[in-house]
């Protein structure tokens, strides 16, 4: 059994969901997880916003907005009349279950169901599709099998107790349809793993099922060594470790959700990146191996916010540092980097919700300064020979940029460094110039 994973831009339209379809129709035992059309997230994020407002007549014209588009999509998707007729009736349910939200109170409850609806169409559409092909399959509700628990972590035990309960109804089926991105909460609730999560619920459900493969299909031939939205001339990987992905995830290559690679590698499932409008190429393998030159790959996370605490008296004292991360822990803020020297710490968060509460109280160990707009960029590698100079390579490349803090040692696969935000475009443009050796790596 493999996990299938399309994301928004695959099933992007009716030609492109023909694509998928055609794509996956082979004998292969298989789950495919879609992700909402493309758009529809944003859609809906928008319209969530608006009723929070109460702009109730605004949000009625967005809601007729995206409806029009579905029925469109029906239009080109379809032969038959009668699948026409049928999936309008869907569209009219989703789109009016989501117009009954005007009338009442709009809460974060309403919002998560709203926000399902992109998920919830794109499988159903799909689905009526597959069966106008007379193509075999079930579609499995995600919300039957898909949980978070109390810390909002998916309860991984529930999800393969109840995943395999749903595949044993269906002992002849190969191939099953599911929906990315929305699950149940602690409470029983509709709820969601944060935008971009359909790869976390494809690597979840390749983990409960014990797959042989999970592949997630996307508009490009894999994991790129730099940031093709930003930086010309970048190239695919042919392989990566699951850590050195897990770092590219966690620190910007949105190619990837940040938590995606880790039920994969708990379960040491290979994870294939791979191109729908391109399905011949090898795109990028990720798996316990790691093979090819020293630097694979940059990526750059933003809306870092770094926070020094200079405490001369204090910094050396045992117990210090643990005070210091409680602050941060009983506000459930991860730190990212982290930097000493015998005056003060330094650090980052990308959550800075809560950062007034933070400051002050660190202002009881000393002097705090508070920089935001930052960016980290990190080299992802296997650094652990440091056979080829790579730290060189890297600071000659960034010889114009201010670089505030550096973090290296904390893995064998990481440099992270800490630029302000507007230097990024340079900083990825000038390591893509300086670091990499494209005949190693390139897939
Ligand atoms: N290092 C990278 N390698 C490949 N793609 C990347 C990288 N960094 C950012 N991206 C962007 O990620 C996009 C694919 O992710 P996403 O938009 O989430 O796809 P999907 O809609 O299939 O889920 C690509 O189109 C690309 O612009
Ligand atoms: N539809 C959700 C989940 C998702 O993962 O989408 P995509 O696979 O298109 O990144 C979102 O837009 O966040």
């Amino acid at each position: 059994m493999k996990v299938l994973k399309f994301g928004g831009t695959s099933v992007g339209s009716a030609e492109r969901m023909k694509a998928v379809a055609s794509l996956i129709n082979n004998d292969e035992p298989k789950i495919v997880v879609l992700s909402a059309m493309s758009g529809t997230t944003n859609a809906l994020v928008q319209i969530a916003e608006t009723l929070y407002q109460n702009k109730n007549e605004e949000a009625n014209a967005l809601i007729d907005a995206l409806h029009d588009k579905y029925k469109q999509v029906v239009e080109e998707l379809y032969t038959s009349a009668e699948k026409k007729k049928q999936a309008n009736e869907l569209l009219t349910e989703h789109f009016d279950h989501v117009r009954a939200f005007t009338q009442d109170l709009f809460t974060i409850h309403e919002e998560r169901a709203v926000l399902a609806q992109g998920e919830l169409l794109s499988t159903a559409l799909f689905q009526f599709f597959l069966e106008e092909q007379q193509i075999n399959s079930v579609l499995l509700p995600a919300l039957n099998f898909m949980k978070i628990d109390e810390d909002e972590e998916p309860d991984t035990a529930y999800i393969a107790k109840h995943l395999k309960e749903e595949l044993e109804k269906f002992p002849n089926t190969k191939l099953f349809i599911t929906q990315g991105y929305i699950c149940r909460n602690a409470f029983g609730e509709i709820d969601n793993l944060k935008r971009g999560g359909s790869d976390y619920s494809a690597s979840l459900i390749g983990a409960a099922a014990d797959v042989e493969e999970i592949q997630i299909w996307t508009d490009i031939d894999g994991m790129h060594n730099n940031d093709p939205r930003i930086v010309k001339d970048t190239y695919p990987i042919a392989e990566l470790s699951f850590d050195e992905a897990a770092e590219l995830a966690y620190f910007g290559a949105k190619i990837l959700h940040p938590s995606s690679v880790t039920p994969a590698k708990q379960k040491n499932i290979p994870v294939k990146l791979l191109n729908t409008m391109q399905p011949e190429a090898k795109g990028t393998t990720i798996s316990a191996e790691s093979t090819g030159g020293t630097i694979k790959a940059v990526a750059a996370k933003d809306g870092i916010t770094a926070i020094k605490i200079k405490s001369g008296r204090m910094l050396l004292a045992y117990g210090f540092l643990r005070s210091v991360f409680e602050v941060f822990e009983r506000y459930k803020t991860p730190i990212d980097m982290i930097t000493t020297s015998e005056v003060a710490v330094s650090l980052t968060i990308d959550n800075a919700r809560h950062l007034e509460e933070i400051v002050a109280e660190l202002k009881e160990f000393g002097q705090v300064e508070v920089d935001q707009e930052q960016t980290i960029i990190c080299v992802v590698g296997d650094f652990i020979e440091e056979r080829s100079g790579s730290g060189l390579k890297i600071f000659q490349s960034l010889k114009d940029i201010s670089v505030r803090m550096i973090s290296y040692g904390g893995s064998k696969n990481n440099i992270s460094l800490l630029i302000n935000t507007k230097d990024k475009v340079e900083a990825l443009t000038k390591l893509n110039e300086g670091i990499f050796d494209r005949n190693t790596n390139n897939a």
